[in-house]
This record gives structure tokens, C-alpha cells and sequence, in this order.
């Protein structure tokens, strides 16, 4: 797992453990990390550290310090290094090290930006947290001019410049970074979309503030946690224990949605799976998968919605029913078009940005698709404060957000899933997570968010064993997840 804090979570946790420390101590162990990393990179691009050219932004503040005295440690192993001040201010102390140490420093001009462009290595120290309204002028333009082949290596202290530090939005100027090292702790913009595409590789630096950190307001689910979540079969269980999960979708004209989402439970292990429908889609349903029970039944959490027409009013009603139980509940597609009043953690809504846009529209929200996309965080969130849900958005970046103000993400394991009945696959796949930890949600109901990150985690590693670089078909993905499962590290 990353764990990312907010920028009052880190200030709170720096302030603590500098009133125990040597003043400077802390942004000398971010340059150091900053150097070592610098190295690493001019050896790997350019063979050797002597004599390569690093330019260094550095900006105002303390990210402007942490790039000065790390521009002082690489002149000192004898790099070629040109500091660029992007304000009238700058880190006294830093500039003075840099100086001392044979770096030459001086303000940035527009003519400039060709040195960067030339440059092995580019450090970006022109603001960290504190920054804020994206990158100023005259460096509004150095991103473009960088863009070309063969341009140097952009390393990001902290953040790449322009980001806001807290959320995951991209509507202003950024310097996108081919690394990012940040202090102490991820921050939200890194785990977020689409503020996280410009970050490049993250490497969190240990700088020790970390025993003082509270729980994390954002968190990347990586495999290994999901192999951790992962509920296996013990010697004990039956089908019941295992978890029986109910799969109410499609309809008298949608069929393939329900085969989908039954392959996805029944693919990652449920206990058994209980179809509820009309008669063309249960016999499809039998055919493909005769393990299938067709009927209701005791269930321990449900999937509703796959292909269910919003007009269908035998399905609405079981939708309706299934709900109203308290169970936990993947709450997809059709069935987001009904949501009743009174949902809570344990009902996760599964939506597109379309579909979370036009959820927020009933609810009085004045948002469409590109606005979800633009900041997809603060509108799962907005969602799932509103209706008492959590809500799973899906997108290259999976965001999921509790009612309560938890964002779990998994990142996405290849761009060819956004095919169609992929959603209803990873539907059943959650299904068959929440059925397996029926007990620890009925006592917190706020573990869902987590789950359904994990659900997220295992579909995205199953497309990616299943399209293995090209192409993939959502009946594919499901057939994948047993493999995904057992090739998950830790499992
Ligand atoms: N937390 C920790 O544990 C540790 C933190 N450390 C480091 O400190 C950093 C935080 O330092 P910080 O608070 O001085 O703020 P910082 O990010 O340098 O930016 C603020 C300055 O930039 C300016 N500015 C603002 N927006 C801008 C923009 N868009 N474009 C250009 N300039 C902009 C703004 O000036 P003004 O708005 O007044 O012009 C202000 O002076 C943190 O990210 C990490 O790197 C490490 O040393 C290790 C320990
Ligand atoms: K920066």
C-alpha cells in the first residue's frame, strides 16, 4: 500500500518532530535522497556523474531549499551544475551551499528554457506544498519545450510544480516528472487521476516523520495488499461459509450482461452464486454456468444491476428488495438509475464518469462527464457523502471513496479493459469479495471502500494475464482470475 497524506497532515507531523531536531535536519535528508537519486539517474542516461549537466529550478520556499542543498551535493561529486531561481526570493542558506560547492546560480530568464531542454537532468524544486495556481511565467512554457526527444530527465522534489499537493485535479499548468521523489509521505495528487499521469515513477523518502503521521487520507492498493485481503477457502468452510453471492441482472433483452457478472462471481471463488431474472437470461445463465442456482435464496451480498434496463420493473423490484435487506450490495449500471434513500458503506455503487455524472445531476449536482474526469476523487467523494455509499469509479485510475471521507485507489494494469462487459465482470468479482467478508463488514461497514479497491486490484491484474499486451474480451478477464489470484505476490 502507499499511503498518502494531505498537506495539514504533513505540516502537523513535520512541526512535531523538528521541535526535536537539529534545525535544517530534515531538508538535508531530502537533498541527500534527492542526490543519491540524481546520481542513479546521470549514470543510467548519460554513463557517468562528472561533468553532466544538471539545471536545478529551485523556487520561494523550503522546495527551493531542498533543491539547492541537493544541488550543492552533486556539484560537490562533480557534475556541471546550473542553478535557476524562479522568484525574487530564495533559500539563503541553500544558495550559499550551491555557491560554495561550484554550482553557478542565477535567476531564470525566457532564453533559458533551452538550457533546460539540453540539460541530462532537470530538478524541479520550484514549489512543494506550499505551491499553489499552477506554474507561473515565465515557466509556463518550459513543459512544452521539454516535451521534444530527447530532453533531460525531470526529477520532482516532493511534487512536479504546478500541482496542488491535495487533490487530483490537472487544470493548471504542471511540470510533469519523470520521477518523482516526495518526503515523509506520499500526497494525494500522487495516487489521484489525472493529477498522478504527471508524476512519473513516485519514490516515497523515508525523512522520519513517518511514527508521527496519522491514518492516511488516500491509499494505493497495491497486488501484495490485495493478496493479504483476499479471502481464501479454509478446510472448514462449505458453500455457505465461502459466501453465496445473489447476481439480480439483465433482462428480457439483455442477456450477456448476466453471464458476465455470474462469471466474475463464480471465477473468483464464491461459495456459491444465485441468479435472479427472467427466464431467457436465467437459461442462458444455467447454460453457460450449470453451477448456477436460478432463485431466490439466503445471500450474503448481492449484485444488482448489469444490464438491467432502467424501465424493468420485475428486475426494479428485486433490485428494490435486495437493497432495502441491509445486505452489502454492488450497486451497477441499471441499478444506479433507482437508488433508493437509506444506502449505507456497504452498498458500493460501481459507476463510469458518465453515469457518476448524471448520479450527481439527480441529485441536484451541476456536473457532466468531462468535470468528473477532471477531478474524479472529489466527485466519487461528493457522491458517496451524498447518498451514504461507497463509491467505486471506474477509470484508468480506480477511485474509490467512502461515505466517511476515505479514498482508496488502484491503479489500472492496462488500458485495453475499457471494453465492453468488463464493468459487469468486475461487478461479479466484487460480489464474491463482499460475500467473503460478509462478517467483518456487518461489523464495519466502512471496510467496503478497501474491498472494493481490492475487487479493483485483481480485475485489473486478471485483464492484464488476459490481454498479456494486446487486445482482451471481458469473458476473458473473468476466466483470468483464478491465475491472477494465485500469481499475486504474497498469495
Ligand atoms: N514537510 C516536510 O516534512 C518537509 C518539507 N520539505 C520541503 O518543503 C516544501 C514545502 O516548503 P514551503 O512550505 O516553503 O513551500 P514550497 O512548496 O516551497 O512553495 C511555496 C513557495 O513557493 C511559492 N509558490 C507558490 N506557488 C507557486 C507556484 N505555483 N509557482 C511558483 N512558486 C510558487 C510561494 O511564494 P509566493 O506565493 O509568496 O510567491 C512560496 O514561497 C516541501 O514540499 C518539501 O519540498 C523538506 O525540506 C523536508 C521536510
Ligand atoms: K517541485
Amino acid at each position: 500500500m502507499i499511503a498518502a497524506h494531505t498537506v495539514a497532515q504533513v505540516r502537523a507531523a513535520e512541526g512535531r518532530v523538528m521541535a526535536r531536531l537539529p534545525a535544517g535536519l530534515l531538508m538535508q535528508r531530502a537533498a541527500a535522497a534527492v542526490d543519491v537519486e540524481s546520481a542513479r539517474i546521470l549514470r543510467e542516461v548519460a554513463g557517468g556523474v562528472v561533468g553532466r549537466r544538471v539545471v536545478v529550478l529551485a523556487g520561494a520556499g523550503d522546495n527551493g531549499g531542498d533543491a539547492l542543498f541537493a544541488a550543492a551535493r552533486t556539484a560537490r561529486r562533480g557534475a556541471d551544475v546550473l542553478v535557476l531561481t524562479t522568484s525574487g526570493r530564495v533559500h539563503a542558506a541553500g544558495a550559499a551551499a550551491a555557491r560554495a560547492a561550484g554550482a553557478r546560480v542565477r535567476p531564470f530568464a525566457p532564453e533559458d528554457t533551452a538550457l533546460c531542454a539540453e540539460a541530462d537532468l532537470l530538478l524541479d524544486g520550484i514549489a512543494g506544498i506550499g505551491g499553489s495556481g499552477g506554474l507561473r511565467e515565465p515557466l509556463r512554457p518550459l513543459p512544452a519545450a521539454l516535451d521534444a526527444d530527447g530532453g533531460p530527465v525531470v526529477l520532482a522534489l516532493d511534487l512536479p510544480s504546478g500541482l496542488d499537493a491535495d487533490a487530483g485535479r490537472l487544470d493548471a499548468a504542471v511540470l510533469p516528472a519523470d520521477v518523482t521523489l516526495t518526503f515523509g509521505t506520499a500526497k494525494p495528487c500522487h495516487l489521484l487521476g489525472p493529477a498522478a499521469r504527471t508524476c512519473g515513477r513516485l519514490v516515497v523518502v523515508d525523512i522520519g516523520i513517518t511514527g508521527e503521521l496519522p491514518a492516511p487520507s488516500v491509499r494505493r492498493l497495491e497486488p501484495v495488499d490485495a493478496a493479504r485481503a483476499w479471502r481464501r477457502a479454509r478446510p472448514e468452510d462449505d458453500k455457505y461459509s465461502r459466501g453465496v453471492v445473489g447476481v439480480v441482472a439483465g433482462g428480457a433483452d439483455y442477456t450477456g450482461a448476466a453471464v458476465l457478472a455470474v462469471e466474475g462471481a463464480v471465477r473468483a471463488g464464491a461459495g456459491m452464486v444465485r441468479y435472479g431474472g427472467p427466464a431467457h437470461p436465467a437459461e442462458l445463465v444455467r447454460h453457460v454456468r450449470p453451477e448456477v442456482v436460478v432463485g431466490p435464496g439466503r445471500v450474503q451480498a448481492w449484485v444488482l444491476g448489469p444490464g438491467v434496463a432502467p424501465d424493468d420493473e420485475e428486475q426494479g423490484a428485486r433490485i428494490a428488495a435486495a437493497l432495502a435487506s441491509g445486505e452489502p450490495a454492488v450497486v451497477d449500471a441499471g441499478a444506479l438509475a433507482r437508488l433508493p434513500e437509506g444506502l449505507a458503506p456497504q452498498h458500493v455503487l460501481t459507476p463510469h464518469a458518465g453515469e457518476l455524472a448524471r448520479l450527481l445531476a439527480t441529485l441536484g449536482r451541476d456536473v457532466d462527464r468531462a468535470a468528473v474526469e477532471a477531478d474524479p476523487a472529489a466527485h466519487a467523494h461528493d457522491a458517496a457523502r451524498a447518498t451514504g455509499a461507497t463509491v467505486l469509479l471506474k477509470g484508468t485510475v480506480t477511485t474509490v471513496a467512502g461515505p466517511g471521507g476515505d479514498v482508496v485507489t488502484a491503479a489500472s494494469a492496462t488500458p485495453w479493459l475499457s471494453t465492453a462487459g468488463a464493468g459487469d465482470v468486475l461487478a461479479g468479482i466484487l460480489g464474491t469479495v463482499l460475500a467473503g467478508h460478509a462478517g467483518a463488514l456487518a461489523a464495519d461497514p466502512t471496510r467496503a471502500a478497501e474491498l472494493a479497491a481490492v475487487a479493483a486490484v485483481v480485475h485489473g491484474r486478471a485483464a492484464a494475464l488476459a490481454a498479456a499486451g494486446g487486445p482482451v474480451a471481458a469473458r476473458d478477464v473473468a476466466d483470468a482470475v483464478p491465475a491472477a489470484l494465485t500469481s499475486l505476490p504474497g498469495w
